[in-house]
């Protein structure tokens, strides 16, 4: 499966490897949708890499990781493809589309909206699983059967909820300050319930804790590693990393919670662990 109409809107050489921004049609958002890719050099000469895939955070676009994130280095010398897709679809005709940086435009939250206005195109789950992944897999003849996927607060709801909504598409999964328990949290409470409607119980099968804690094995076995600072502005009222522990401990999944005094929600944060998350997907995607 590759894709309909892709264009390549800018190219940059980087590391050795090349930083892309494409625009493409999108069958199941129904509109165009941006996405950045970095290939390291290993996939330039023909090698089959695996593919580590970024989702952002709250107001981001594809171009926040690649620019602030500093990731590029080391994937071209670990030889990981990257993909940052963008965070919603824009320009859908949706009136209050921006009238929100917490909900609408910038706010996708990952998953499939069943509510009018948004059900026309906010579908940001089948979008990423149904077409980006196997079209760019395709396209760049990318290994996927090696997938990692990592994100940022609201896109590590995305990655932790995805990963498990979506066995055996990732291998392994981490995340920087994830909304881990939506359903308990203001930005959760705005978004399930615009995207969702009112029943609370659609709301528990995109809750990464719930989720976590039906499980009956380890869904990631190779453990999951996340990162939280603690002087984190969004932590004790949007993100419950507990939430998160205490599921995995009751599910029996291995997780590396790790938390930084003097580190806050941004992209200075995010750079600082860079290099252990792209190690552990290294690692793991190299045993896949
Ligand atoms: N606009 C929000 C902040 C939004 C925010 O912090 N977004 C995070 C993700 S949740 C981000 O990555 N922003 C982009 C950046 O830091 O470059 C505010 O005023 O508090």
């Amino acid at each position: 499966m590759g894709f309909a109409r892709l264009e390549l809107v800018s190219e940059h050489g980087c590391f050795g490897g090349v930083q892309r921004f494409y625009k493409h049609a999108s069958s199941e958002i129904g509109l165009p949708m941006h996405f950045a890719l970095f290939l390291p050099p290993q996939a330039l000469a023909g090698q089959k890499v695996p593919l580590l895939t970024f989702l952002a955070g709250l107001t981001c676009t594809e171009e926040t990781f690649s620019m602030k994130a500093g990731a590029q280095r080391l994937a071209a010398q670990l030889g990981l493809a990257l993909l940052m897709p963008d965070t919603s679809p824009r320009n859908t005709g949706v009136d209050s589309e921006d009238h929100h940086w917490d909900f609408g435009v910038g706010a996708g939250f990952y998953l499939d909206a069943t509510q009018a206005p948004w059900s026309g195109h906010w579908c940001m789950e089948s979008y990423l699983l149904k077409e980006l992944l196997p079209a760019v897999t395709a396209e760049f003849q990318l290994d996927s059967k090696r997938q990692g996927l990592f994100g940022h607060s609201m896109g590590g709801h995305g990655a932790l909820t995805l990963a498990l909504r979506h066995p055996g598409v990732f291998q392994s999964l981490s995340a920087f300050a994830p909304i881990c328990a939506p359903t308990k949290c203001p930005w959760g409470h705005k978004a399930f319930t615009g995207y969702l409607g009112q029943d609370e119980s659609i709301w528990a099968e995109h809750d990464a804790s719930l989720l976590m804690a039906q499980q009956k094995t380890a869904p990631y076995p190779g453990g999951i590693l996340i990162d939280q600072g603690l002087a984190d502005k969004f932590l004790a009222e949007q993100l419950y990393p507990e939430a998160f522990e205490a599921a995995c401990a009751q599910a029996g999944q291995p997780l590396t919670l790790r938390r930084h005094a003097g580190y806050d929600h941004g992209y200075y944060f995010i750079g600082t662990f860079m290099e252990d998350h792209l190690r552990h997907h290294a690692q793991a995607l190299a045993q896949a």
